[in-house]
């Protein structure tokens, strides 16, 4: 304890004398410098008694900081464990008053979904949960839908709105997204129209009309939030199309947005309550890729659904490799990394986003990534809308291979065949590092996610979050998540969800690569680093995570050949999350600054109470290729899905094909349009089946020619041995393997 050390409480106690019998203190002619020192002495103790209250007082708001966290994930397992006994199965649960209901069961409307979803959508089986949405709201129910991003949250809506007829009423947050829904939808020749801020005074018209006499065909009609808390006119239109008993759904995309607790509140999600009290019997479902237990809770009152029924699929997105590689402190050495990874993994020009810290940085990566020969292109929040638009086309259209963006580039993103999602700095929390690198995979095939880390960029990020509600403590959480060497990244996911955990198989860097991982007692350096601290702190100074490694190597030049300053910042960013050291904040009139101190456990390292340990690693990035790539037939498809999409103008080549079908069409190679049919389903066979069958017979004939002089067929067959394939799936392959 630090009372030990404290001087002099017992000579003060020895000083004073008590012959009084009425047991009060008395002086006892002490001379006055007797007297003086006295007095210093007690000032001291007090002052010594203010430090160690302050030490005792950091420790408890610690531990209550930690009870917190452990009541809070109390509650979710025991949540978890009440979903667990409703529906006998980890990843999905039915919620509220359904836990006795079986969605999966056999419903009068099943073949008909049977025939939309494969012949107007194209899709061949259902995916996890899917089905029993579907027949939830089809049954007339509210619904609650958790579903990791790509997981096929939009099928779940837009397939009950062309059963059940009348109108359906999707509520969105961007007009990117509206916008990229209404242009998908229409490929399908599903009649979905828009109503936003930008759209024009004819397609407005018609829409009212359409809502207001039911006369034209409006199956699915997008709006934004504004237009439901704003437009009295849409309003009224809405509810003459419901008096009428043609309003047949309502659908919240993004729900999250509804909730402040979200990582994305937009104010006008709050007033969506109105369409539950306006149109009771109209149901609602309601569909986000991301809520905690508390998120969920906060939605399910604001929009006035108690009874919904809840379906929680797995965050798990099982066909994403996540891995953690260190960022150089050299900016030149890091984009070369990241040019040489996009060069040697994806040379076929399939799509990628690099996420970075700010506009500078966008601009500065996309040019560098640019001069080593990437097709790139920066997004952010300062360009003009226009020009962001057209990044976006050329990118959905695979024109542009890489979008370096901010987190401006966010929700609005459809596309499903990113290949990878590199973040050239930390996401702030768990959170947004999950949904950004979610956009990665959106189609299940097997794409990247790669985060370079620097303890540099820690309070870069933390003076920009330490104001929001736990925003210290979600930083800190994905610091954690990349300073670990050893644990699954995977099952950091699973925590933060509160899920319990899944088998990695192999798909992260910590899984994957065996590497001899040594943990390291660093305590002896560790208090070096906070005796530093405390120095400076005892004489009002301030010091930065950058002049604190510095000054260390300049008091202890012995160490400082050892020593590097990234190891230096790693320790020091390890003892923040550790509450070893705290960060504190100050505003200057351009920015906000970061200082480190002593934090609520400095003195327990200090007296030696507490230890520290680091994990250090030998491993070694082994050159892998976890992607898939197109080769002989597949590059041909990518190629004609391309060209029907630019002669369009108005679909995008994921919409003509889904890489998933390009790899079962190269597989099964139909020869007539009704073996094709089974593949891709009857809208797509219809338009565009002839061209598929003749890209289809013309490779064959170049295979036949190869065979006759398999000289020529070298690199095609070594090639196409480098990919693994069951019947409708693309199998991970590391290359060295291949
Ligand atoms: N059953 C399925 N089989 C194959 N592909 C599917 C299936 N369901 C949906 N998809 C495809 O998966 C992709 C992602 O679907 P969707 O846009 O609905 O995801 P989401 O759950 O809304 O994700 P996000 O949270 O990112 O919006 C789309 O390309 C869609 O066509
Ligand atoms: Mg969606």
């Amino acid at each position: 304890m630090a009372a030990s050390k404290t001087p002099g409480r017992g000579a003060v106690v020895a000083s004073y004398g008590s012959d009084a019998d009425d047991g009060r203190v008395k002086h006892t002619g002490v001379d006055p410098a007797t007297d003086s020192m006295e007095s210093e002495a007690i000032q001291e103790e007090l002052q010594n008694l203010d430090v160690e209250l302050k030490d005792v007082q950091g420790q408890i708001s610690a531990l209550i900081e930690h009870q917190d966290k452990l009541y809070e994930r109390k509650s979710e397992l025991k949540t978890l464990l009440k979903a667990l006994a409703a529906s006998g199965s980890p990843v999905a649960s039915s919620g509220g008053s359904s836990a006795v209901e079986n969605w999966s069961e056999a419903f009068e409307w099943d073949s008909r979904a049977d025939d939309v979803r494969f012949n107007t959508f194209g899709i061949s089986t259902y995916r996890a949960n899917q089905k029993e949405i579907i027949n939830a709201i089809m049954s007339g129910r509210d619904v609650l839908v958790i579903m990791a991003a790509g997981g096929g949250k939009s099928l779940c809506y837009q397939l009950p709105a062309i059963l059940r007829g009348g109108t359906t009423l999707v509520v969105s947050p961007l007009l990117s997204l509206i916008q990229d829904q209404v242009m998908g939808l229409a490929a399908l020749g599903i009649s979905a129209y828009m109503l936003t801020s930008t759209s024009g005074k004819e397609n407005e018209k018609f829409v009212y009309k359409a809502l207001e006499k039911g006369e034209d065909d409006l199956k699915i009609l997008y709006v934004t939030p504004e237009k439901v808390s704003k437009s009295k006119r849409f309003m009224s239109k809405l509810e003459k199309c419901h008096n009428a008993g043609r309003l047949s759904l309502i659908s919240i995309d993004e729900a999250h947005c509804c909730s402040q607790w979200g990582h994305d509140f937009r104010p006008d999600y709050k007033n969506l309550s109105i369409l539950k009290t306006q149109f009771p019997k109209v149901p609602m479902v309601a569909l986000t890729a991301t809520a905690t237990q508390k998120i969920q809770n906060d939605l399910i009152e604001m929009l006035h659904i108690p009874k919904c029924v809840k379906f929680v699929s797995s965050v798990n997105r099982p066909n994403l490799f996540y891995s953690v590689r260190e960022k150089s402190a050299v900016g030149k050495v890091v984009v070369d990394e990241i040019a040489d990874f996009i060069r040697e993994s994806y040379s076929n020009n399939e799509s990628g986003i690099v996420y970075c810290f700010s506009r500078k940085e966008c601009e500065q990566i996309a040019g560098d990534l640019r001069e080593r020969g990437i097709s790139a292109d920066y997004y952010h929040a300062d360009m003009d809308v226009n020009m962001r638009e057209k990044v976006h086309m050329r990118w959905s259209k695979n024109k542009l291979q890489v979008i370096v963006g901010t987190v401006a580039f966010g929700m609005g993103i459809n596309k499903p065949d990113v290949r990878f999602v590199i973040h050239h700095s930390l996401s702030k929390s768990m959170e947004t590092y999950y949904q950004e690198s979610g956009r990665a995979g959106r189609d299940g095939l097997p794409s990247e996610c790669i985060l370079f880390f620097r303890s540099a960029d820690v309070p870069r990020q933390s003076s920009m979050v330490f104001y929001e509600y736990s925003g210290l403590r979600n930083l800190y959480d994905i610091v954690r998540y990349c300073q670990s060497k050893t644990k699954c990244r995977r099952s950091a996911f699973f925590r933060h969800f509160g899920e319990p955990s899944q088998d990695c198989n192999g798909m992260c860097d910590n899984c994957a690569l065996s590497s001899e991982v040594e943990e390291v007692d660093v305590s002896d350096l560790a208090k070096l680093v906070v005796s530093m601290v405390q120095e400076m702190q005892a004489k009002d100074q301030r010091v930065t995570m950058l002049q604190l490694g510095d000054k260390l190597r300049n008091k202890h030049k012995d160490l400082s050949a050892e020593l590097k300053r990234d190891e230096i910042e790693h320790l020091v960013i390890k003892l923040i999350v550790d509450s070893v050291l705290k960060e504190e904040f100050q505003h200057t009139p351009y920015s906000t600054n970061a200082y480190v101190t002593m934090g609520p456990l400095a003195n327990q390292l200090l007296q030696g109470r507490k230890t520290i340990k680091m994990e250090s690693s030998s491993k070694q990035i082994k050159k892998s290729k976890r992607s898939i790539s197109f080769s002989g037939l597949e590059l041909k498809l990518d190629e004609l899905r391309k060209e029907i999409s630019a002669a369009d103008g108005n679909i995008l080549p994921h919409t003509v094909l889904s890489t998933q079908q390009i790899g079962s069409i190269s597989s099964q190679k139909p020869d007539s349009l009704q073996e094709l049919e089974k593949i891709i389903g009857k809208l797509k066979t219809e338009k565009y089946g002839d061209r598929i069958l003749e890209e289809v017979k013309r490779h064959d004939a170049v295979s036949e020619q190869l065979v006759e002089d398999p000289a020529k067929g070298e690199t095609c067959k070594s090639r196409s041995r480098k990919r693994a394939k069951t019947e409708n799936e693309v199998v991970l392959l590391d290359e060295e393997d291949a």
